[in-house]
């Protein structure tokens, strides 16, 4: 049986502290809402974001969009009340910050069993520290082992620049080698991942340059700071309708009798194999779930 792929081309993060952004999360057309317990909310606020973000997910307002919570570290004052919280909630998944190695993610899912978390409750991870880029292959391996329950990598670039002292300029150079680690320690362990967030919000060419990027590193989506974001991105990660057609052209193609026992044919001067075809059977099946989202 092949699994029908979930679009996730935009993940939003909000702070939890923000009531006001919760209530909008619920408008948006947006694929992944990322409610923020960590960076994003102040010591004093951690509390009240808790409840807040506990409250919003229970109330089950945000329809077909996929809600993830991210959480402090189980190391921090706040992680395991936040971890509770967040399984009593009982979100699409739960984003582990600053995960450094497999032990990080093996402790968190020990712990989701002893809360008796809901079997479909999955684990995200940020990956966002120096560690994480030299044990990325490790990490991603938990994708391969249902008890740890690991469906996607999201890139930290902020905190990975902060770490290494890398800067994040345009084209991102510094920072391509732990992109592509990433995606292929992603891809290696059967899971998802998004990039990282673009800053300066106002930027749309710049955005749009990253998100190109990001669709050219084989990333399945990016991370998202502010709604405006959303429709571009859409627009990047989104199959266009060419790559569609081409995609159902090819598969048809390879389903013709004459060209049954062939490896390889020419299509509109271009060799094609049947890796070609399986490659544009995800394309095809990416674009009918979005349709189907929408
Ligand atoms: C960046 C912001 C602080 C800007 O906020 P603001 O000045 O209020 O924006 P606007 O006035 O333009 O907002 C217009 C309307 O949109 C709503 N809004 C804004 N942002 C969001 C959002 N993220 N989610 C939902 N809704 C949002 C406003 O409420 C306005 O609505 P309305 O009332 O109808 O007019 C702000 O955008 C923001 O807080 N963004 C998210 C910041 C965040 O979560 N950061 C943490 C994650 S980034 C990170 O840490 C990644 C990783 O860990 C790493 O290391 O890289
Ligand atoms: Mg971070």
């Amino acid at each position: 049986m092949t699994t029908q792929p979930r679009p996730r081309r935009s993940a939003l993060y909000m702070p939890g502290s923000n009531a006001r952004a919760l209530e909008k999360a619920a408008t948006l057309d947006v694929d992944c809402l990322l409610l923020d317990l960590e960076d994003a909310v102040a010591p004093d606020a951690k509390d009240m974001a808790r409840t807040q973000i506990a409250e919003a997910v229970s109330a089950r307002p945000y329809g077909n969009r996929e809600v993830v919570i991210r959480i402090n570290g189980l190391e921090t004052p706040w992680g395991e009340d936040d971890l509770a919280a967040a399984v009593k909630a009982n979100p699409d998944a739960i984003l582990v910050p600053k995960v450094n190695g497999p032990a990080d993610l093996q402790m968190v899912a020990h712990k989701l069993s002893l809360l008796g978390a809901s079997a479909d409750l999955k684990l995200w991870a940020m990956m966002e520290t120096p560690l994480a880029m030299l044990n990325a292959a490790a990490i991603g391996a938990c994708g391969l082992d249902p008890a740890v329950r690991l469906s996607c990598f999201v890139m930290g670039t902020n905190d990975l620049a902060k770490e290494t002292r890398a800067r994040l300029t345009p084209g991102r150079a510094a920072m391509t080698p732990w992109l592509m680690t990433c995606v292929a320690a992603a891809r290696a362990g059967g899971i998802d991942i998004l990039d990282g967030v673009y800053n300066a919000f106002q930027d749309e060419e710049g955005f749009a340059a990253e998100c190109a990027q990001g669709v050219d590193m084989g990333m399945d989506g990016k991370t998202l700071i502010h709604p405006k974001q959303i429709a571009p991105c859409h627009a990047a990660f989104s199959p266009s309708e060419e790559e569609v057609a081409w995609a159902r052209k090819i598969n048809s193609l390879f389903d013709e009798p004459e060209n049954a026992g062939k490896g390889a044919i020419q299509v509109d001067g271009k060799m094609v194999e049947r890796l070609h075809a399986d490659m544009g059977k995800r394309v095809i099946a990416i674009a009918d779930a979005i349709a189907a989202r929408t």
